[in-house]
């Protein structure tokens, strides 16, 4: 490499944003320093940053928020999808300012902070946003000095050498290291069927984690399961051995093409014992490759908590949660798997089933966390059909 010209840090800078493309975008370092390279999306909910932080669909890539307060509720030890975040940072408009909110335990750069994750404000987020929707989701480093020391050439380099979320498996980073039993509650908001004072048995499901969001389980309990999560390596006959009535296939992070041999082939197999099955996003994306179709990774992607989603048997529009940065290509499905859902933003695939809905999965986040409650009838099918 030529010798690194030395660059000028603006006055008051303590974060830095430097994409692959050479571009340097200045703000202010909160929560952890230190520096991480990832794919840098944008995501529109204006609610909801602990969720989205700690899920696990996010390893690999850091959130520019187009919502620009974002922090003024604080943090708290409930709002959170798994144990730790996993997003890599996040890019936001304005300052962190003091929390104000009955249920937040510390602030939101101290929850960042202690979870090794680094902040940038002060980023015209809106800038970035229109960026990425023109040239699509770029790679980058994210990096937080609060003395403003910055070495800018090797960040440069840095975030040329990360090889980019197409062709990169990640689930196999964050799923559960051994199977367990769910027993982190119900969802919160408590409607839909209740099977405790139904006092009927609960069907047992086998959940396979690829990276999954808690209020998924918290919806399969609610919607009356009793729920096992397996480690996304899992075989088939591992699955079998808990006599599940249902099996879940979870979000995830990272290329649904590029799990190798753990998922798909897994999947095929179960899908001819001929139990009922549901997936989601990620899940959704591996059963389509089960069966035959094919994944491509998406211009921008489809973040947020508001996606209108078109369900094609009746045209209802349900308003949806999206995380996912791949897509299934609809061309693909093979004879006999029937597309169900559509997005109305971009037409892309928002769901799959066969064998007249045994088997059935969606692109979208039916449980929400953070995002609207339009979908949960997901779950009541899908357990439905094992009571
Ligand atoms: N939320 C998810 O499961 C995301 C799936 C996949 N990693 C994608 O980005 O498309």
């Amino acid at each position: 490499m030529a010798e690194a010209t030395p660059i000028a840090v603006p006055e008051g800078a303590t974060g830095v944003l430097v994409l692959a493309s050479g571009e340097v975008i200045w703000g202010r370092g909160f929560g952890a320093e230190g520096n991480a390279a990832g794919e840098v999306c944008f995501h529109t909910a204006m609610t909801g940053y602990q969720e989205i932080m700690t899920d696990p669909s996010f390893a690999g890539q850091m959130i520019c928020f187009t919502f620009p307060h974002i922090g003024n509720v604080g943090a708290n030890p409930d709002d959170v999808e798994a144990d730790n975040p996993h997003a890599l940072g996040m890019i936001v408009r304005e300052d962190v300012t003091e929390p104000s909110n009955f249920r937040s335990v510390e602030r939101l750069d101290d929850w960042m902070k202690q979870h090794e994750r680094i902040g940038l404000s002060g980023i015209d987020t809106r800038a970035l946003t229109r960026r990425i929707r023109g040239t699509g989701a770029p790679n980058g480093v994210i990096a937080h000095s609060a003395s403003g020391e910055f070495d800018i050439p090797w960040l440069l380099e840095r975030a040329r050498a990360w090889p980019g979320l197409e062709g990169m498996d990640l689930a196999i980073t964050v799923t559960a290291e051994t199977h367990y039993g769910w027993e982190g509650g119900v969802w919160r908001l408590g409607h839909g069927y209740d099977a405790d004072a139904a006092g009927g048995e609960r069907p047992p499901v086998v959940a396979i984690d690829y990276g999954s969001k808690h209020n998924i389980f918290r919806n399969l309990v609610q919607a009356g399961a009793r729920v096992t999560v397996l480690p996304a390596q899992a075989t088939a006959k591992q699955v079998l051995s808990f006599d599940p009535d249902g099996i879940f296939l979870s979000n995830g992070p990272g290329d649904p093409a590029a799990t190798g041999e753990y998922a798909v082939p897994v999947i095929r197999e179960l899908l001819e014992t001929k139990k009922p099955l549901f997936g989601i996003c990620l899940g959704h994306q591996l059963l389509a490759l089960a069966v035959g179709g094919q994944t491509t990774k998406m211009f921008q992607g489809h973040r947020g908590a508001n996606h209108p989603v078109k369900r094609l048997s009746d045209g209802a529009v349900e308003i949806t949660s999206m995380n996912h940065g791949f897509a299934v290509e609809s061309a693909s499905l093979p004879d006999g798997v029937i597309e169900t859902h559509v997005s109305l933003f971009d037409g892309s695939n928002c769901g799959i089933e066969l064998d007249g809905g045994r088997a059935f999965s969606v692109q979208y986040h039916p449980e929400a966390s953070p995002g609207p409650q339009d979908s949960f009838y997901l779950f009541e099918r899908f357990v439905g059909m094992l009571r």
